[in-house]
């Protein structure tokens, strides 16, 4: 903590899939505190964290009594939240981050939205490998969206490499969170998205501008992980271990294979669950080693990404770059991946 006499404190507003995952990330960092939980929730999502020791706040004036009747000690509001925070990390629904931007520039707390965000909202996006320097000492960022961030890692790899032209991915997209499939899933059926290029192409150029990446989606009836493949034009002739090479240079990009008994994508959900991951997160892009294929210029892969636990480890490396807590996008990958056991479970 060279340089800082306190750890950053920080509030989180929605406590939901994503929301519930970053509280436990940033309560095991050596550098920050969580000081606090703002939701609307009155059911068994918020005792949960009651039960953790999480102190709770109302999101909404017009949630607080709701939230007290259904037992809860509320500590006060957002408002009050925000008045004792360093810096808010917004994962609530999609659009209500935006909403919420206005009132963190209001009370000028530095803040981190989630991807179901437009990129416009605040002016900059984040993905840790690529875009870090950019976010240092900024008022808020966007971590992009679970998809968007394993393209942006994988691609930046190649191109680190020198190896990245063009890329041409397809996405097949999880229907829903495995805690709501009775609710929104889908059954007996595969849904295109209505638009080619899907979000995360676009997406991944607003952290960096030179990826020249298109991307295809289509939704799939399970819930456990997305599932990727690419079609990379190479910047020249190339060999398999060079490819392979440059991915394993990432930090959270976790090499897998076929011959380990690897085979789909509800084993390596397994693996996460045997090694002890809290919630069975994996927080690394799962990439198939013995898969990578290489054809004179041309590299063909796919890999896994939990849509649930991909973000975590950006989101606290935002907090870093924000903050300025961190200036060395290496160093705060480094300390994040400690303190989350990322990378342990795979081979380099
Ligand atoms: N789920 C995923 O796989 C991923 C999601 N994201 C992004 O992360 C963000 C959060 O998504 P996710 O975690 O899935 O969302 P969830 O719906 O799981 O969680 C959101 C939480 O916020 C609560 N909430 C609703 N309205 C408000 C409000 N006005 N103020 C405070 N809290 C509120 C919800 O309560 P209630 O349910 O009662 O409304 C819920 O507890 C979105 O931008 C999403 O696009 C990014 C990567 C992956
Ligand atoms: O951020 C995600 O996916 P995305 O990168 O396809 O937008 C998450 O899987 C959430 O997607 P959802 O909008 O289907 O809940």
């Amino acid at each position: 903590m060279a340089g800082h006499d306190r750890k950053t404190r920080v509030a989180l507003n929605g406590y939901g899939v994503i929301g519930k995952r970053v509280a436990d990330a940033v309560a095991c960092q050596d550098d920050m505190e969580l000081v606090g939980i703002a939701d609307i929730a009155t059911d068994w999502r918020l005792r949960t964290a009651a039960q953790k020791g999480f102190k709770l706040f109302a999101s909404l004036e017009s949630s607080i009594d709701a939230m007290c009747k259904a037992g809860f000690d509320i500590a006060g509001t957002l408002d009050t939240l925000l008045g004792g925070a360093d810096i808010v990390v917004d994962c609530t629904p999609k659009r209500i981050g935006a909403k919420n931007a206005e009132l963190y520039h209001k009370r000028d707390v530095k803040f981190i939205l989630q991807g179901g965000e437009k990129h416009e909202v605040t002016g900059h996006s984040f993905v840790a490998e690529a875009s870090y320097a950019g976010a240092l000492g900024r008022q808020s960022t966007r971590v992009v969206s679970c998809n968007t961030t394993s393209v942006v890692r994988t691609l930046t790899a190649l191109k680190h490499a020198g190896l990245l032209h063009r890329a041409r991915g397809t996405l097949l997209r999880r229907a829903t969170d495995p805690w709501e499939s009775h609710k929104g899933g889908i059954m007996n059926t595969l849904v295109p998205e209505d638009e080619i290029p899907s979000h995360q192409g676009p997406d991944a150029q607003s952290v960096d501008p030179e990826l020249d990446v298109v991307t295809m989606a289509v939704m799939v009836p399970e819930t456990l992980a997305h599932l990727h493949y690419w079609a990379v034009q190479l910047t020249r002739k190339a060999s398999k271990e060079e490819v392979i090479d440059a991915f394993r240079s990432s930090p959270r990009i976790g090499l897998i294979r076929m011959s380990d008994g690897l085979t789909a994508i509800n084993t390596v959900k397994e693996l996460m669950a045997d090694i002890g991951r809290p919630r069975d997160n994996l927080y690394e892009v799962a990439l198939w080693e013995d898969l990578v294929t290489v054809q004179g210029d041309e590299a063909f892969y796919a890999y896994m990404v939990d849509n649930q636990a991909i973000v975590i480890p950006e989101t606290i490396d935002a907090i870093r770059a924000l903050t300025g807590r961190e200036k060395n996008a290496n160093a705060s990958i480094a300390k994040t991946n400690a303190a989350l056991g990322i990378g342990a479970p795979f081979a380099r």
